[in-house]
């Protein structure tokens, strides 16, 4: 493994996935609720033991646009005559696509949305005897003196007291897990941003709250009990403390991976500079090109990765562009890092 001795992911040495449940191998079936599946309904490792990448992203129209936007990236062909189907459509909850070795699912607003689905695609990881499996949360956020459609790789996830850990009450007691992403990870993903993109890609610590509105020191929330001098102090010395961005799931999807021995990134676009202002003023076609900025970044490092095993091919629609020498030699340089 390639990690420095403080990003060490406690994971098993063959690469499975690390459940830390006891109760689940006892289990006669395991139903995975809220995706409409099951270890006993369905051959998980037939369905899904070829995965290598899970993308989530907040609405099911991002994640469904992912699948096809991968699809074409990879060259990935769907067999004559069918079309991509969301395979936990009848949960009516999230939407899930299944494009070769990646995974492209919706995981709502906020962290219990989330977690639930963590948990169980933790699960599901695990029942399909998936080995070291990549993890990718694609979002939108607020920006921290950035302004609207600059792409924000964390380095980590913090609270909204600053905090680098996940905070949930377990049989009555409030329990820890660090929020901690794949430092490595970040750093491939930066270095594959293109300099010639019209907007900046940055990395930075980003902070996640429980709330849109008062969790984040908006003014135009229903209620509002603070002043906007009051607002700006809290969002400048945030802003100091290093925070870029602040959206509502890192902290959990940090924490879950990081405690299932997962690799793990997270790489939002802002909608704003939320030193400038709370409203989402950008009009509708700009958001959406906005929000193709994180994919296009993910959507490279997949086929980079796939490049590199040499399950893509470099010819015609599976080629990667490179353009700048600079950026060749890191990728080059990076790319011995990947397993
Ligand atoms: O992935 P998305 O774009 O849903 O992430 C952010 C955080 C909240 O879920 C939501 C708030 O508008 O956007
Ligand atoms: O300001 C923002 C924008 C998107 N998502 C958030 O959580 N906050």
């Amino acid at each position: 493994m390639s990690f420095d001795n403080d990003e060490l992911r406690d994971e098993y040495p063959d690469g499975s996935v690390r459940l830390r449940n006891p109760n689940i191998e006892l289990m006669d079936q395991d139903i995975l609720y809220h995706l409409a599946l099951g270890s006993g309904s369905h051959d998980l490792v037939e369905m899904f033991g070829d995965v290598k990448f899970v993308c989530m992203g907040g609405t099911p129209k991002r994640m469904e646009q992912f699948a096809y936007t991968i699809m074409a990236e990879i060259g990935h062909k769907l067999p004559c005559g069918t079309t991509l189907q969301d395979i936990s459509q009848f949960s009516y909850r999230y939407s899930m696509y299944k494009v070769g070795p990646v995974l492209s699912i919706s995981h709502g607003m906020g962290i219990p949305s989330v977690g639930i689905l963590l948990h169980e695609i933790i699960k599901l990881m695990y029942h399909a005897k998936v080995r070291d499996p990549v993890f990718f949360r694609i979002g939108t956020c607020g920006g921290i003196g950035y302004e609207g459609g600059t792409v924000i790789i964390s380095e980590e996830a913090v609270d909204g007291a600053l905090k680098n850990a996940y905070e949930l009450t377990v049989l009555g007691k409030n329990i820890q897990r660090p929020a901690k992403l794949d430092k490595r990870l970040a750093r491939e993903l930066k270095a594959l941003a293109d300099p010639e993109d019209p907007y900046d890609t940055v990395t930075g610590k980003t902070m996640c709250t429980y709330d849109f509105y008062e969790g984040q020191g908006r003014l135009d929330g229903a209620f509002c009990d603070f002043t906007e001098a009051d607002k700006m102090e809290y969002l400048e010395s945030i802003h100091k403390s290093g925070v870029v961005n602040i959206e509502m799931e890192s902290l959990a999807f940090a924490a879950l991976t990081h405690h299932a021995g997962i690799k793990a990134a997270v790489v939002c676009v802002t909608l704003l500079d939320r030193l400038i202002g709370d409203q989402v003023l950008a009009p509708k076609e700009v958001l959406d090109e906005w929000q193709q900025r994180p994919t296009k970044l993910v959507c490279r490092y997949i086929k980079r990765y796939l490049q590199m095993k040499g399950r893509l091919s470099l010819d015609g629609h599976g080629s990667i562009a490179v353009k700048s020498p600079r950026r060749f030699k890191l990728v080059q340089q990076e790319s011995e890092t990947y397993d």
